[in-house]
């Protein structure tokens, strides 16, 4: 591994993998190739491909603002139950039909929606939207990303004030903004507790501490597959409010208590057999999480294990996710970086755990899974 300037860790590239690259790069970007390739029967198949993969690039926003208004109108949840005519749909999000048919075929090219052009219904990847409201929270949540985003050079320069950072105040205390993050968090939980439940058996242990737990949704669905454990949960102390209160609805209050404080230099509750930090880390410059990382150990006891789970950077057949998405979108936070397993593995390592390795997840678009224990 080296380490860059910037503190991102990458793997060496062997000197043929350069030459082959060199060699590959000088060829593709020339248009006599091109020509030839997209002509030529064998290789016309990744020709078509490639420009198919560059103009997805050139029109992901295009795509990905077809989804907004779906979602803005409530396509999806209108179609649970089957089609409609484009006449109703149109009367319902105050379109003229011919817009609201216009939308229902850009959605029918994404697979969002089919049209026959009278009536629409749900494409396969609308359908499966429905199945996790939180992704609809996303795509609304996005408008300030996006916002953010209209500049990425400027972004990546630090010159635009990032509408972004303002809806994660974790310094200094905003009970309504922690709130509409907390929201937002819990909305898109069950997604992600999903995948680390398939993975973790969690009814191995006595006592849980999910650290930076947010409004308690993830030790929620913990208590239901695993209903002898122990729960305790810590965030900032407007959150760990929030908790206490889902707690007690979900009548979890004889087994559940939430601190409030600063997950980095705060006194963390003792006690736990598994340590989790979900979505917790990569919002974090690299002193920070290290401080959380030291934090978390010194609270337990050695032999007691420690979850890490959350978007991994280069995370096979999800690279995107981590690097491009997860990178930009902590850029416009203003703080923190997706990491590789491996990085992860070793920060952990440095701060007192031993034997980190990844747990393979069942959606590792979602999140990855990094488990260590208490030296
Ligand atoms: C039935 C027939 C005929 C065939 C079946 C064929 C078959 C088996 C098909 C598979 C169907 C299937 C199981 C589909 C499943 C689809 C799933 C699970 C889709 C899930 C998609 C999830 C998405 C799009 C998630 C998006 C999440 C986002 C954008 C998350 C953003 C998170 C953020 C911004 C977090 C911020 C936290 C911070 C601040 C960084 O810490
Ligand atoms: C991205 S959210 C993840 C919440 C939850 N684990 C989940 O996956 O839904 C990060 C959490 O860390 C908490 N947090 C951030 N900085 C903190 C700090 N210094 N001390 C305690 N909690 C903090 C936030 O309040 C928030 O609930």
């Amino acid at each position: 591994m080296t380490a860059s300037a910037s503190g991102f860790v990458d793997p060496p590239v062997p000197a043929w993998q350069r030459r082959w690259r060199d060699l590959r790069n000088r060829l593709l970007a020339n248009g006599t190739f091109q020509d030839l390739a997209a002509r030529f029967p064998p290789t016309r198949f990744v020709a078509r491909r490639e420009a198919r993969a560059l103009f997805d690039l050139c029109a992901g926003f295009v795509y990905s603002q077809t989804l907004a208004a779906c979602v803005e109108l409530d396509l999806f949840a209108q179609l649970a139950k089957g089609a409609e005519t484009v006449e109703h749909l149109a009367a319902r999000g105050r379109l003229a039909p011919a817009a609201l048919l216009r939308l229902a075929r850009a959605g029918a090219a994404l697979r969002l929606l089919e049209t026959d052009g009278a009536r629409v219904a749900l494409g396969p990847l609308g359908a499966a939207l429905l199945a996790n409201p939180g992704i609809a929270a996303m795509v609304r949540h996005h408008a300030l990303l996006y916002r953010d985003l209209a500049d990425p050079v400027g972004l990546l320069r630090g010159e635009t004030n990032a509408t972004l950072a303002g809806f994660w105040p974790y310094e200094g205390g905003d009970a309504p903004r922690a709130d509409a993050y907390s929201q937002l968090m819990a909305a898109s939980q069950p997604m992600i507790a999903a995948g680390i439940l398939a993975a973790w058996k969690f009814r191995r242990h006595r006592r849980i501490l999910d650290v930076g737990g947010g409004d308690g949704r993830f030790l929620e669905a913990v208590a239901a597959r695993a209903p002898a454990l122990a729960l305790m949960l810590f965030d900032l102390p407007d959150v760990a409010a929030l908790a206490r209160a889902r707690f007690a609805r979900a009548g979890l209050a004889g087994r559940a208590a939430a601190w409030g404080g600063d997950m980095r230099v705060d006194r963390l509750p003792e006690g736990a057999d598994i340590a989790t930090l979900v979505r917790v880390l990569h919002d974090h410059d690299d002193d920070d999480a290290m401080a959380i990382l030291r934090n978390v150990r010194a609270c337990l006891q050695p032999g007691a294990t420690l979850l890490i789970a959350e978007p991994l950077a280069a995370a096979a057949g999800a690279a995107p996710v981590g690097d491009a998405y997860f990178g930009f979108y902590l850029l416009a936070m203003g703080r923190g970086r997706p990491r590789r397993a491996a990085e992860l593995a070793a920060m952990a390592e440095r701060a007192g755990f031993i034997g980190a390795r990844q747990i393979a997840t069942p959606q590792p678009l979602l999140t990855g899974l990094i488990a260590a224990r208490a030296g």
